[in-house]
């Protein structure tokens, strides 16, 4: 038997640094959405655990001593076997999730695969990095402390979403060291944003904490920006996570497809769409 999950990016609209833990790691505040482009993970039995890589960034994880979906797998159940195999679409250390999402992915379909029942799956997904909890829903979500803890995100209009990456990888753990500043309270935020321009006006009072820092390591991610800033019927531009993808928000899907296929630079990554709808099989 094989099963696919689909792991969809991450984006967070805005991400507000909080306060800081006293192990070093920064309390956040942020609300993540998943657009309709990622990876795939497909897993299959087998006696033992193997895995296989495929896709347009699948070169780049050649080198990872210790991929996540192995990781993901092992905490899972440490002795049992599958062969995964992942198709890389997302670029890698890019601030839009994609190995957390691909060990979500993993975690929901091992979890069929191997009739594993009662495991308690957000507790594994957060051993495995600070975003795996959110990715294991993959549906709008405020995130609070590291990552762990989920709230309903306000009721979403519909809206479309542009994202750049240029080339450039950006480790999450430099710009965490490389950022200035105090701290940024939690927005308020309504239940319900009635369309795309409410939306985009209230989240332009927020912000990206991390994206002073981010571009001061990669200045190019501040050409992303003023590029996107120009993008006919942009309604807001902002890095996600800890870069370097930028994401530019539109009044629909359709709109974001056609900006995104204006952008100029032609060896930036480029995808323009909207959001991801997770299927009823709870892969
Ligand atoms: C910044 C965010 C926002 O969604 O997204 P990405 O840029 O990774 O997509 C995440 O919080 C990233 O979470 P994740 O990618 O799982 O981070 P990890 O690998 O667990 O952490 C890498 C390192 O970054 C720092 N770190 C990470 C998260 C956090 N809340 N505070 C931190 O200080 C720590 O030094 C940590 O050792
Ligand atoms: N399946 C995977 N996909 C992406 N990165 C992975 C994977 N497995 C391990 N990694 C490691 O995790 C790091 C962060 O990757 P990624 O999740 O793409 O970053 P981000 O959360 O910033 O988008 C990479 O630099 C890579 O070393």
């Amino acid at each position: 038997m094989s099963l696919t999950s689909f792991a969809p990016a991450k984006v967070n609209l805005y991400l507000h640094v909080t306060g800081k833990r006293s192990d070093g790691y920064h309390l956040l505040d942020s609300l993540a959405v998943f657009p309709a482009v990622g990876d795939k993970v497909t897993v299959s039995e087998a006696a033992s655990l193997s895995l296989s890589l495929s896709g347009p960034f699948g070169a780049a994880l050649e080198g990872e001593a210790d991929n996540l979906l192995l990781q993901a797998a092992r905490s899972l159940a440490q002795d049992s076997g599958a062969a995964l195999a992942l198709e890389k679409n997302l670029p890698v250390a890019s601030g839009i999730g994609g190995g957390s999402a691909d060990a979500a992915a993993c975690l929901r379909a091992l979890c069929k695969l191997w009739g594993v029942q009662g495991a308690d799956l957000p507790a594994l997904a957060l051993h495995l990095g600070a975003d795996v909890p959110v990715c294991l829903r993959s549906i709008p979500a405020r995130m609070q402390g590291i990552g762990e803890v989920l709230a309903p995100a306000p009721r979403l209009p519909e809206f479309g979403m542009v994202l750049v990456n240029p080339g450039v990888a950006v480790p999450t753990p430099s710009v965490f060291k490389a950022r200035r500043g105090g701290f940024t309270p939690a927005p308020m935020l309504p239940a319900i944003w009635p369309n795309a321009a409410a939306m985009a006006s209230a989240l332009k009072r927020c912000t990206n904490d991390l994206q002073a820092a981010a571009i001061t390591i990669q200045p190019v991610i501040g050409e992303v920006l003023a590029t996107l800033s120009t993008l006919p019927g942009v309604l807001l531009a902002r890095m996600s996570g800890s870069g370097a993808t930028c994401f530019a928000l539109f009044a629909t899907p359709a709109e974001a497809e056609a900006a995104a296929a204006q952008i100029p630079q032609e060896s930036w990554w480029r995808w323009g769409g909207g959001l991801y709808q997770p299927p009823q099989t709870g892969l």
